[in-house]
């Protein structure tokens, strides 16, 4: 059982509404006090704090007028018991606090805590900040004097000063990740009991630095009860779905991935996809292109076979022996690539569709089980009839809606990408860097995932490991040479180590 120490980072993502429940839980039918749970927070909110700040003497508190405040009264007592010099400005009377919150605030003054309505000044020499607005009980959009002690904290916070955000930053929504109206841009994050999904979508990540989770010893059957929004991926199946292989294995072993794309001027999209697959571990990759690309991706890539087709009945004798189709890298949307778009939607291999082959579906829906999509916004827009603002608005409920409509698995690529299959919750992938947004990024992460499915993966795992590997490898080789200037085939090199743990 957890107090005052941090919890490894768990992989589940809950709503604000299940973390409330699992409080609920843990106080009604474990009996564990609501003011013993605040008490926890406050304990490992302080031991968090001294880790980060060893040196930090001078410690303001923002309180609000709900637990949040209450978790932060808890916070002030500690801090002052240990010797520091400690402040709390309040933006509620404390007169006005209930429960736990008010007993938290009664045994603060008792323990000689000064407690004063709250005035930007208070901020001026403080080492730390400590927010304790608002938590997951954020109603609305954040306005007056609210904001107002919102906006002088990260006044501070970019003069220097270190703000810790007690279980969300004041402002952000606990479950969408939006800013409402304003939001402290804290540090550190203490979260509790459950880690909100919306410290790591929208601008979660923006507002809350580095993220740090206590239990507070809620109990294991509650928290293994919870429903689960999301599940933070971070490849750590990594090991099991890419095992070392056996001596006598030969590469009939590890699949044969087919490109089917690169129309005229867009070969290289065939290529790097077709490379991708090679470097995570296909056994055989072979291209289906415009004939005028044969010699030049031969030239750069011996290893790929190309095939120049025209018509996609052509495709016969390579899907003889594929085990996996990459469909739509370079594919354009002209009467060659529609012809092959519809000519291998019909085949009986697992699909990874991108690009064109994307813009195709989208003025053509159909559905199969057995493919994965991996849109950007804008492709999801269209493939959902909507806008990139909306697809971004709600990542994780575009990338369910994609499911639902085509089936398969969806990756909706961007800052976090979002993995969604239909029967578990969507994988959030937290890699990757604005690098990445160059041209053949997506060519590769279709190669990845095709060369994983080639290997035996099924969809859904070939998807996360090949977004994660993808993601993973794009900050290695930002970490080689900086995002400015970062290209695709930067990340062959790392893909292939990654492929190999
Ligand atoms: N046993 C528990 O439940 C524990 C909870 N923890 C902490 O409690 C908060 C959630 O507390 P809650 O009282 O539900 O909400 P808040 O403290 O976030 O604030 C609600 C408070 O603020 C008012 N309010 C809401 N929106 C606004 C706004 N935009 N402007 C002004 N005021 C607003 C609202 O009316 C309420 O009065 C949770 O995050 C944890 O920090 C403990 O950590 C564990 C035990
Ligand atoms: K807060």
């Amino acid at each position: 059982m957890s107090t005052a120490h941090a919890d490894p980072l768990p992989t589940a993502l809950h709503t604000a509404a299940a973390v409330r429940e699992m409080d609920r839980r843990s106080i009604e039918e474990h009996g564990i006090p609501g003011y013993t749970l605040m008490t926890r927070a406050g304990e490992a909110s302080v031991a968090a704090l001294l880790a980060h700040w060893p040196l930090a003497t001078r410690i303001s508190v923002v309180c609000g007028g709900g637990n949040n405040a209450g978790d932060g009264y808890v916070i002030a007592r500690l801090l002052r018991a240990s010797g520091r010099s400690v402040r709390v400005g309040t933006l509620a009377h404390p007169g006005r606090l209930a429960g736990d919150a008010a007993q938290a605030w009664r045994d603060a003054v008792a323990a000689g805590v000064s407690v004063a309505t709250f005035e930007a000044a208070q901020l001026d020499d403080a080492h730390v900040i400590v927010d304790a607005l608002l938590g997951t009980g954020l109603e609305r959009a954040v306005t007056g004097d609210w904001a107002a002690a919102i906006d002088a904290v990260n006044a501070a916070h970019a003069r220097g000063v270190a703000v810790l955000a007690v279980d969300i930053p004041s402002g952000l929504h606990a479950d969408s990740g939006a800013v409402l109206g304003t939001a402290v841009t804290a540090d550190l994050t203490v979260s509790f009991i459950g880690l909100k999904l919306g410290l790591f979508v929208g601008d979660g990540p923006g507002h809350s630095g580095a993220v740090v989770f206590a239990d507070l010893g809620a109990p294991a059957a509650v928290r293994a009860a919870a429903p689960v929004a999301a599940e933070r991926y971070t490849g750590a199946d990594r090991g099991v779905l890419l095992a070392p292989r056996p001596r006598a294995a030969h590469k009939g072993d590890h699949g044969h991935v087919l490109v089917v794309g690169g129309d005229s001027g867009y070969a290289g999209a065939a290529r790097m996809t077709g490379e991708a697959a090679a470097r995570v571990g296909a056994g055989l990759v072979s291209v289906a292109t415009r004939a005028a690309h044969a010699g030049a991706i031969a030239a750069a890539r011996p290893e790929l076979m190309i095939r120049g087709i025209e018509a996609p009945d052509e495709l016969d004798p390579l899907l003889a022996r594929a085990s996996v189709l990459a469909l739509g890298p370079g594919l354009g949307q002209h009467a060659w690539g529609r012809a092959l778009f519809e000519y291998a939607c019909g085949v009986a291999q697992p699909l990874v569709l991108d690009a064109d082959a994307l813009n195709l579906l989208a003025q053509t829906p159909r559905r199969r089980t057995d493919w994965v999509l991996t849109p950007h916004p804008g492709e999801a827009a269209r493939l959902l009839g909507t806008t990139t603002a909306a697809i971004q608005a709600d990542r994780l409920g575009s990338a369910r809606a994609l499911v639902a409509r085509y089936g398969g698995v969806a990756v909706l690529k961007g800052a976090g990408s979002v993995v969604a299959q239909a029967d578990a919750p969507p994988a959030l992938i937290l890699a990757g860097n604005p690098g990445m947004g160059s041209g053949g990024m997506g060519d590769v992460l279709t190669g990845t995932i095709a060369g994983l499915l080639a290997q035996g993966l099924a969809p859904a795992a070939a998807a996360r490991l090949g977004a994660w590997l993808h993601a993973t490898a794009g900050d290695l080789a930002a970490a080689d040479g900086g995002q400015r200037g970062l290209l695709a085939t930067d990340l062959l090199p790392h893909l292939r180590r990654l492929a190999n743990p």
